[in-house]
């Protein structure tokens, strides 16, 4: 009996062992190669499927092929930042495929189909779940949400970017860019001095996101953010390690660190919350009106209105605040770091949009919203630079189920990578002079800068599209307004022209410039 019951249990588990070898030559062997077939039959390739690796090796190496030395000083960075896609490209074509492990993407850059993707067809596709170290990292907010959670909070959220409301944060703002000045000012001897710009800028925005996410609770909030800036430090470090599934589990020195910050975030925003919702029963509605609206208390606001299923969480409430914490500084930071590069690469631009400033604010005087909104070749500036370096440089989409785009039959599951920096810098939309610096194509506007709307995509477009833009734009103005009031200023001889791509396009050896007091 003993002996029978052992051999049943033998059976089974070769019975599973059998099964999970199977599932795993499906997934890993056989998926992957009905996949190629059934895209080569529409006409498009792309670099084989290798077991279980996918392309991963080939491209990683050419990754850190091309980020191994610095660059000339030209805007051609597509082949250093994404070297894999500008490799392909010219072996495949523009549309083609390519294997991340056994997950397949396929890239499209043409704007008609870019159009398809996010307006005319853009129920068909959602976003794609991101690995687990940018998932901890981004939280479960606006950024990642899907269905109807994601449009309850994006309604909630909305209003603080309102530019009614965002007017209101305009003086501190102002503040917060002459107060990072006199440093540099004090740092300086006879007037001049190098600065690393882009760890400053890091701090400036990081207090704007801190007001628009926590209003009047900005100084608690500050300290919960610095939590959030440790953490991210420690996913970027785990990021440019070897990944090993699972590995976030384990209890080692960062990982222990990471979960005890985790906690400590939670704990602090629980706290600040409530301490929040004690305060606004004491108020009166005018009180409650008078400053700008904020991330917190809109969400507070919301929570305490509706005691239904939708109803806000505090779980909710931590997770878009890493939400905002993730999208917005960064991706401003770098927006300032590129374009102050740019202005110093190309002193002429940078004469013209002095002038422009001293003309339209005056020498001294904090610029006003409305003087920014009249800062034309300041903007025109601005959005040169977030087209041949937009921070963010893909996106990706998964199509939900069977889908028709542009007549090539896409099977449900499938990723369409968007490279948002290669269809920046394609000629086809662009002219000749793509990889030139010349403000002057914006001058009618974005829509009709290059030979397709769809062309210029630097905060993404339909219903998901960035809703921290008009804050990005407005103090990335405001802080270049200043600065060039103050100050005229050139790249520093150590400055090595390195763009490269870590989440984020970023100069992998930093923005050192030389800054010279205008007296
Ligand atoms: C130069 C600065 C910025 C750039 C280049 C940028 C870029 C983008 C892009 C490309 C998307 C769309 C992603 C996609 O469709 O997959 C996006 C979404 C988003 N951005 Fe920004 N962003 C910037 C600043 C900000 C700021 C300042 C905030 C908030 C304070 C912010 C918050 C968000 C959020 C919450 C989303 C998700 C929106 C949704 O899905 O409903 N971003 N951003």
């Amino acid at each position: 009996m003993e002996e029978l019951f052992s051999s049943l249990k033998l059976l089974s588990f070769t019975f599973m062992l059998l099964l999970f070898l199977l599932k795993l030559t499906v997934l890993l062997w056989w998926r992957p190669r009905k996949i190629e077939g059934h895209f080569s039959k529409q006409g498009i390739r792309g670099p084989p499927y290798r077991f279980f690796i996918g392309n991963v090796k080939e491209l990683v190496g050419m990754m850190l092929k091309a980020s191994s030395q610095p660059m000339p000083f030209s805007h051609n960075i597509l082949p250093r930042v994404l070297s894999f896609y500008h490799h392909w490209k010219k072996i495949y074509g523009a549309t083609f495929l390519v294997w991340f492990g056994p997950t397949v993407r396929l890239t499209v850059s043409e704007p008609d189909l870019i159009r398809e993707i996010f307006t005319s067809k853009s129920e068909f596709y959602e976003k794609n779940e991101a690995p687990p170290l940018v998932k901890q990292l981004e939280g479960d907010g606006l950024l990642s949400l899907k269905g109807e959670k994601w449009a309850h909070h994006r309604k909630i959220i909305s209003p603080t970017f309102h530019m009614e409301n965002l007017k209101l944060l305009v003086p501190v703002m102002a503040t917060s860019v002459v107060e990072m000045l006199e440093k540099w000012s004090a740092m300086g001897e006879k007037g001049e001095v190098e600065i690393e710009v882009s760890e400053w800028f890091q701090s400036l925005t990081e207090d704007v996101i801190t007001r628009t996410a926590f209003g009047s609770s900005y100084e608690d909030g500050k300290a919960i953010f610095r939590l959030q800036a440790q953490q991210m430090d420690l996913a970027a470090d785990a990021f440019q390690k070897v990944f090993i599934p699972g590995y976030r589990f384990f209890p080692t020195r960062r990982n222990i660190r990471s979960w005890k910050l985790e906690k400590e975030i939670k704990k602090s925003l629980v706290k600040l919350i409530s301490r929040r919702r004690e305060n606004e029963k004491g108020c009166g509605v005018e009180e409650k009106e008078k400053g700008p609206k904020d991330l917190l208390g809109l969400m507070i606001q919301a929570s305490n209105m509706n005691m239904n299923m939708s109803n806000v969480t505090v779980d909710d409430m931590v997770e878009e605040c890493k939400s905002f914490f993730f999208a917005g500084k960064q991706t401003t930071s770098n927006l300032l770091t590129w374009t102050t590069i740019l202005l110093a690469m190309h002193p002429h631009w940078q004469v013209r949009a002095r002038e422009e400033v001293l003309k339209v604010c005056g020498s001294r005087d904090h610029p006003t919203k409305d003087h920014v909104a009249k800062l034309r070749t300041l903007s025109m500036i601005v959005n040169e630079s977030l087209r041949l370096y937009p921070p963010t440089i893909a996106t990706i989409r998964r199509a939900k189920a069977d889908v028709d785009l542009g007549g090539y039959k896409i099977p449900g599951g499938t990723e369409l990578l968007i490279p948002i920096l290669a269809v920046h810098h394609d000629q086809a939309i662009w002219g000749k002079d793509a990889n030139e610096f010349n403000p002057g194509r914006f001058r009618e506007g974005v829509s009709r800068a290059g030979k397709h709307p769809l062309g210029f995509i630097p905060f993404g477009v339909g219903v998901r599209t960035c809703i921290g833009q008009n804050l990005a734009l407005l103090q990335t103005k405001l802080a270049l307004a200043i600065i060039l009031q103050r100050f005229t200023f050139c790249l520093a001889p150590t400055y090595q022209h390195a763009p490269t791509v870590l989440m984020l396009l970023y100069p992998q050896y930093g923005a050192p410039i030389i800054f010279q007091l205008i007296h």
